[in-house]
């Protein structure tokens, strides 16, 4: 396993956790295009990790290979020390790690909780033609539906959710198979101002109160400069800046490629 330089990015006089995951020189090159080249970084248990960058800069396409949707076609991918660069998504996720996706998963007609219980069955070795003995997850579908303070939304199709709603259902889904690491991809996508604020502190549990080790993709930087330990800047496929949120925002070459006058 890689260790990064001890307390990079921490405050002084922080305890230095290992390296829940590790990308070593990863690059993912697909139809003669260099999508992403020369990605090292260390995720710390219990760090949350924001990744940011314009548009096409290669924050989904990374996701994409950490989860193992598309290969490190370059460099390696490493969890918890064990070398995971051909593993397919599915072995990943029994080995902890969890995925949204920027668009969204839900099935319109299918209600908050029959969503949720569906996870729980597939997660638990159940077929999903299975449904009769679907009431034995009921505790488990309880039990999510509640931190994800959906309780009183259980028996609402998807389609009737505010988009606030449908993120946190997405993130309840996720939940169930109870990922040590979470890629979050742009979670506040389409979410209304007002919104916000509660999945904020929703993901802010996650990480915070459950401990759980977070990866996201968010273009609200006020968001993320009271949420991430670090922001990773994504650039051409490239990570131009790791580092604190006030390094990283102080950063001019940072600033130049992307932050600009918003900050
Ligand atoms: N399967 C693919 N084949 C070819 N090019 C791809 C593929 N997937 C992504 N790309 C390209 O890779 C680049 C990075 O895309 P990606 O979606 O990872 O960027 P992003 O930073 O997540 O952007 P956004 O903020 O808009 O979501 C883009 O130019 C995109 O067109």
């Amino acid at each position: 396993m890689t260790a990064a330089p001890e307390g990079a990015g921490h405050g002084p006089g922080t305890a230095v956790a290992p390296a829940v995951l590790a990308l070593e020189s990863a690059g993912w090159t697909v139809g003669g295009a260099t999508i992403l080249s020369d990605v090292s970084l260390d995720v710390r248990e219990g760090e949350f990790l924001a990744f940011i960058g314009p548009n096409g800069a290669g924050k989904t396409s990374l996701f994409n290979l950490i989860s193992g949707l598309v290969p490190a076609t370059t460099g390696r991918v490493l969890l918890d020390g064990a070398d995971i660069t051909g593993e397919a998504p599915h072995a990943r996720a029994r080995r902890g790690l969890g995925r949204t996706f920027q668009t969204s998963s839900l099935w319109p007609a299918m209600s908050v909780a029959e969503h949720v219980r569906l996870a729980a069955q597939a997660a638990g070795g159940g077929s999903y033609r299975i449904w009769r003995r679907a009431s034995r997850y009921q505790d488990q579908v309880d039990d999510v539906l509640v931190r994800t303070g959906l309780t009183h939304r259980a028996d609402v199709p998807a389609r009737s959710l505010s988009h606030g709603e449908k993120r946190k259902l997405e993130l309840a889904v996720l939940l169930v198979g109870e990922p040590r690491l979470m890629l979050l991809d742009e979670p506040m996508a389409g979410v209304s101002a007002e919104e916000v604020p509660a999945l904020t502190e929703l993901i802010r549990g996650l990480h915070r109160d459950e401990g759980r080790t977070v990866l996201m993709v968010e273009h609200h930087m006020d968001v993320l400069l009271g949420l991430a330990d670090r922001l990773a800047v994504m650039h051409h496929g490239s990570l131009l800046a790791l580092d604190t949120p006030e390094a990283v925002t102080a950063d001019a070459t940072v600033q130049r490629a992307y932050l600009g006058a918003a900050l």
